[in-house]
């Protein structure tokens, strides 16, 4: 995190701008960190490098030095993506595994829409490339239940707490992200039922996963970008009526019965 830096800012005071997610204390004591990280002496590649081989993705890229052309590749949607991290061995400038830790991709502009503020591409977007991540407060499911009662209590307009729910196997894990006044560029993407960008969940380092967004097809300069809110089973939201304006529009904002 000390390092890390980017260039956006909120365009409310009230809201702290934070480069990735912050854990709540609650969620920190959950962590378990078994794993260490690759012993890659070189770069990494998907035959040897233990990240890889433990990650249902990869990234595919021409040219090391422009990270903003890798795409993800999804190979094993059962196992979750890792990123390699500090912990491994491998050299980070040659480690062909790395993207998400370095922060969003440039010229993304925050824009006014019909759905309040949404987030915006000055420059075209190929499929598969990382936009931002949805960055927040990493918080436990209940307090996720209070904070969203109190937020309604309080009359707020949006409803920015995510929820990401995955499975592997019989594992089902579920991750709660509040970006309601800790949070980065990512919380201004609105949703929509014909979305341009897929969110997907990256470990770098540990358990808890980043919530990614990537592009879901090539998307043209000054286009909106969106992703379904419902793909992970959603954000926590009362019904509301969705304005995405798509042909596939399931009319009301996805809602999470299950958490
Ligand atoms: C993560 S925030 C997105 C940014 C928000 N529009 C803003 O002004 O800060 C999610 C909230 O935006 C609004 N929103 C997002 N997508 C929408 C849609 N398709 N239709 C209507 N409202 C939407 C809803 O109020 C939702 O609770």
């Amino acid at each position: 995190m000390a390092d890390l830096w980017d260039e956006y800012d909120h365009p409310d005071d009230q809201i702290t701008y934070v480069v990735e997610s912050l854990r709540s204390s609650g969620v920190e004591k959950s962590i378990t960190h078994e794993y260490l990280g690759c012993n890659c002496e070189d770069k990494c590649i998907p035959e040897t490098c233990s990240c890889l081989l433990r990650s249902g993705g990869h990234y595919s890229y021409e040219d090391k030095s422009q990270l903003q052309n890798y795409s993800l590749v999804i190979t094993d949607k059962n196992k979750p993506v890792y990123e390699c991290s500090p912990n491994c061995k491998c050299e980070p400038s040659r480690c062909g595994n790395r993207l998400v830790s370095f922060g969003p991709r440039s010229n993304l502009k925050i824009v006014t829409t019909p759905k309040g503020l949404g987030l915006s591409t000055e420059r075209d977007i190929e499929t598969g490339n990382f936009i931002c991540e949805y960055a927040g407060e990493v918080i436990t499911r209940d307090d996720a239940h209070k904070r969203f009662k109190k937020y309604q209590e309080m009359n707020f307009n949006h409803n920015y707490i995510f929820c990401i729910n995955e499975n592997f196997g019989d594992r089902n894990i579920k991750t709660f992200v509040d970006p309601t006044f800790y949070g980065n560029i990512g919380r201004y993407i609105n949703h929509s039922c014909d979305p341009n960008c897929l969110l997907v969940p990256v470990r770098v380092e540990d358990e808890v996963p980043k919530l990614c967004i990537f592009a879901k097809e090539k998307i043209e300069v000054m286009s909106e970008l969106t992703f379904d809110y419902g793909e992970g089973d959603g954000n926590i939201s009362e019904k509301k009526k969705c304005l995405c304006m798509s042909h596939k529009c399931r009319k009301y904002l996805p809602f999470d019965g299950t958490i």
